[in-house]
């Protein structure tokens, strides 16, 4: 298959070209960018240096279609709502790992994006793209909204609770800690080493992106409405999600109990890793990988769940599950181009 990517500059768009590298059934076609196009992949990663030598090309809609059967959206919200639904008679397969497609209500992405929504045709158009959960509508789909790094991460750790009605719904807290690639290469001063070092932020308050995606699909999943308390932080590592998820148990449970839910629900998930008993994961034992790490505690004195979720933003949380939903799409096995190991120390 050949592919293009758009935003192939930004930190998205290097990971995707680091993983479809390495991945036997695919060649990388096209890279597009807006402020670079007209230099070469290698000006902006110099890392890539004799490894990946490609133009970054302009946005061409004529040449998209003619050269490429997928097209990965790298690009900052509000962008591929205008640019992706020009392709969507075309055969080619549009994965965009923006917010731009996720919130199936106008509504809900002009409240908490604080921008005009694509139109709610197109919304209705794409997939949501966490394949553990989503599979059987990926396999058919040439059009899905990837999900956000922070959903992915609360929603595999959430899902069999959610599943088995043993939380109580109004209870919900997710504690979430990015690394500061989850930000993007584009500069702020809030990202500098000197703010981010030897220091810990919290931010979005009540008013994050994902709060209403993770809302969506646990009605999606549950079929109950049901309000999250989520805050996020900023912590000084470059990669890697903690999300700390607190839930009421509706009954008294053991940890075991719970584990084994954990362990069915994921049974055929190679890259969801359920931890046993006194067991939590941390974020490096999942560092440049797809897995997801998944490890539970119960408290007996306050009857309260404890569920703690890692993933890498980058690649779980982004480029990797995007290559995920790909191999779904085509019919090849969920691992290609991502058995990797963890990098560690
Ligand atoms: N970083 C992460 O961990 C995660 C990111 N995401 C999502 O993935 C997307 C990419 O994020 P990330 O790679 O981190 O962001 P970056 O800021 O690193 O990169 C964004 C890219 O989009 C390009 N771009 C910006 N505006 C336009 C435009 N108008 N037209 C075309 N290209 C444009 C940028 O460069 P240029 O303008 O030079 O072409 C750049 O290549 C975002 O929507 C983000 O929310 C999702 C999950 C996790
Ligand atoms: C550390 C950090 O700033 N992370 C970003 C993640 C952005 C993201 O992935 O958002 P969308 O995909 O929904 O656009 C944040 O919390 O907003």
């Amino acid at each position: 298959m050949k592919i293009g990517i758009i935003g192939a500059n930004g930190y998205g768009g290097a990971e995707l070209i680091r993983l479809l590298h390495q991945h036997p059934k695919v060649e990388i076609e096209m890279l597009i960018s807006n402020s670079t196009k007209g230099t070469v992949l290698t000006d902006q990663y110099k890392h890539l240096h004799n490894i990946i030598e490609m133009p970054l090309e302009e946005w061409n809609p004529n040449k998209i279609q003619s050269k490429l059967d997928v097209l990965f959206f790298a690009t900052p919200s509000g962008v591929s709502k205008e640019m992706l639904p020009s392709l969507l008679e075309s055969e080619i397969t549009c994965i965009d790992l923006s917010g731009d497609f996720r919130l199936k209500s106008e509504g809900l992405y002009e409240k908490w994006y604080k921008n005009k929504s694509a139109h709610i045709e197109d919304l209705q158009k794409s997939t949501y793209g966490l394949t553990e959960l989503n599979r059987n509508e990926i396999k058919n789909s040439k059009f899905i909204a990837n999900p956000g790094c922070y959903p992915t991460a609360t929603l595999l750790g959430l899902a069999p609770v959610l599943k088995a009605n043993v939380i109580d719904m109004n209870s919900i807290i997710i504690d979430g800690k990015s690394g500061v690639s989850g930000a993007g290469r584009k500069p702020s001063v809030g990202n500098l080493f000197s703010e981010v070092n030897e220091n810990v932020t919290a931010y979005k308050l009540g008013t994050h992106q994902h709060i209403p995606e993770i809302e969506q699909e646990i009605q999606n999943i549950t079929g109950i409405s049901a309000a999250v308390t989520f805050t996020t932080h900023l912590i000084p590592m470059t990669r890697g999600i903690m999300c700390t998820i607190y839930a009421d148990l509706k009954q008294k449970v053991n940890v075991e109990e719970i584990l084994e839910l954990y362990r069915e629900a994921y049974k055929d998930d190679g890259f969801i890793r359920i931890r046993p008993k006194d067991n939590w994961p941390s974020t490096k034992e999942v560092y440049s990988t797809n897995y997801c790490d998944i490890g539970i505690n119960i408290e007996e004195r306050t009857g309260r769940l404890t569920i703690i979720s890692v993933i890498d933003n980058l690649v779980k949380g982004a480029a990797g599950q995007a290559i995920q939903n790909l191999n779904v799409i085509a019919g090849w096995d969920e691992r290609t181009g991502l058995a990797g190991i963890p990098i560690y120390p």
